[in-house]
């Protein structure tokens, strides 16, 4: 389905999942900030909509979006995070820079969900006019931020009951001495 036949700001907020003790990652481009200003602002106020604390959201800014899949990586690194969302506008120039820049974010967000155990929420407009832009970033098709964060506080979730499930089958397969518990030192990478 296309945008132009969905609201990109609209959910049912029955189906969103309790978000108070998730925290969220935004990383924005300062490229198009008129525009990714907005997608933020969609983002933020979705996730204050759903019970998480100002607190629990930390944004870093970075100047383009090819530099949010380096953003991203440091943001997984070295906050304690649930999720994190990139947020960029990359809208078609005279040269072919604008397909090196959409598949660059788009392959280095892909790779970070691969290598990563944390969800990476791919808020990235691709548009060939400023106009469809704006139409996407609060305007006649609602909000790509929104969208962002409702698909970060579900995956989030999806996460967090992942993990949970793991450590049960876990702790039931050593209550049946079906593992046993090896003692090394953690190896950190150098
Ligand atoms: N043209 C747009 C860019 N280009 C800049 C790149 O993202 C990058 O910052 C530069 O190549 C240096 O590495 N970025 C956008 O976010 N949007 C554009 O429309
Ligand atoms: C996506 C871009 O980098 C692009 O907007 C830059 O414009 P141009 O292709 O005219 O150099």
């Amino acid at each position: 389905m296309a945008t132009v036949n969905k609201n990109l700001s609209d959910y049912n907020k029955n189906e969103v999942p309790d978000a108070k003790d998730f925290r969220f990652g935004i990383v924005v481009a300062e490229w198009n900030e008129n525009i990714t200003e907005g997608l933020f602002n969609g983002a933020y106020q979705a996730l204050i909509e759903n019970q998480v604390p100002v607190q629990h959201i930390i944004r870093w800014n970075v100047p383009g979006s090819f530099e949010l899949i380096y953003g991203a990586k440091k943001m997984l690194q070295t906050q304690n995070v649930d999720a994190v969302i990139v947020i960029g506008c990359v809208i078609q120039g005279e040269t072919k820079h604008f397909d090196f820049v959409c598949e660059g974010v788009t392959q280095g967000i892909k790779d970070l969900n691969v290598q990563t155990d944390i969800p990476v929420i791919f808020c990235v407009l691709t548009d060939n006019t400023m106009q469809q832009s704006i139409d996407r970033s609060g305007g006649i098709h609602g909000n790509k931020g929104t969208e962002a964060a409702i698909a970060a506080i579900k995956m989030a979730y999806i996460r967090h009951q992942a993990t949970l499930t793991h450590q049960f089958q876990h702790q039931n397969l050593l209550g049946a001495g079906a593992l046993q518990i090896e003692e090394k030192p953690l190896q950190l990478e150098e």
